[in-house]
């Protein structure tokens, strides 16, 4: 579940988010709006990276001021960028690094990995260094990192943003249809917005639209017609 209430972002001086009231209980949400309007901020409210300057954030029962570390072991955020979360030189240690501190014995960890990697077609390079993937082997593989620690919330800022026709249906295919968690996917991919249970429209740092994902994507696409 997902609380916020007049939430306000302000950085560097500027407000970039403006009074955001919202309750989600969707199982896949999609944020979607123009360039520079806040979805991003959005998503990292939700993750506890960016600190409402005004009003309360709740999200899985924690509030995101004060429970962020708590919160976020409940919670796996999908940079855009996969390189911005990728720490480990091969494959297979970068995904058993996100089970660190998990409590898990050994055997269960390399199931898990074993598991996880086959899942994302990433079985073949586990050995491999990471940086030797392509950018769409790399998304895989950040998503693969997040997903292995089983959160019960998936934030993912442009997921699909790097990869190509195949990669980018693949990926949007697992997050929609396959994953367990329930998921925030921020994105300007309007197919894949639809696909969702719900869509959020975001205009100028304020939230002008929710409900029914088809309609809230056909109306963004008639202002541009
Ligand atoms: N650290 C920061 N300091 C100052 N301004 C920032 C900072 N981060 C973001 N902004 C500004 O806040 C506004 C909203 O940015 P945000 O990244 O949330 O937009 P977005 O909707 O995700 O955009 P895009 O679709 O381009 O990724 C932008 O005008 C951006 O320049």
């Amino acid at each position: 579940m997902i609380d916020l209430e007049s939430v306000s972002v302000e950085l560097d001086g500027r407000l970039v988010l403006d009074e955001v009231t919202v309750q989600l209980d969707q199982h896949r949400i999609a944020v979607i709006g123009a360039n520079g309007s806040g979805k991003s901020t959005f998503a990292r409210v939700l993750d506890g990276l960016v600190a409402p300057t005004r009003g309360t954030a709740r999200v899985l029962g924690f509030d995101v001021a004060r429970e962020a570390k708590r919160m976020r072991a409940e919670v796996g955020f999908v940079f855009t960028n996969p390189d911005a979360q990728i720490l480990m030189p091969t494959v297979a240690e970068d995904v058993r690094l996100s089970l660190k501190g998990s409590g898990l014995d050994r055997s269960t960890i390399d199931a898990r990995v074993a598991s996880v990697l086959a899942a994302y077609g990433l079985a073949a390079h586990a050995d491999a260094p990471a940086y030797s993937l392509s950018g769409g082997q790399k998304q895989l593989l950040a998503l693969a990192s997040v997903l292995v620690r089983e959160p019960k919330l998936v934030i993912a800022d442009e997921p699909t943003t790097l990869l190509d026709l195949g990669n980018a249906r693949r990926i949007g295919t697992l997050l929609i249809e396959e994953l367990p968690a329930q998921l925030v996917v921020v994105t300007h991919d309007l197919e894949l917005a639809a696909r969702c249970d719900i869509a959020l429209r975001f205009h100028e740092g304020r939230l002008v639209e929710l409900g029914d994902p088809a309609a809230v994507v056909e109306r963004y696409q008639r202002e541009f017609a």
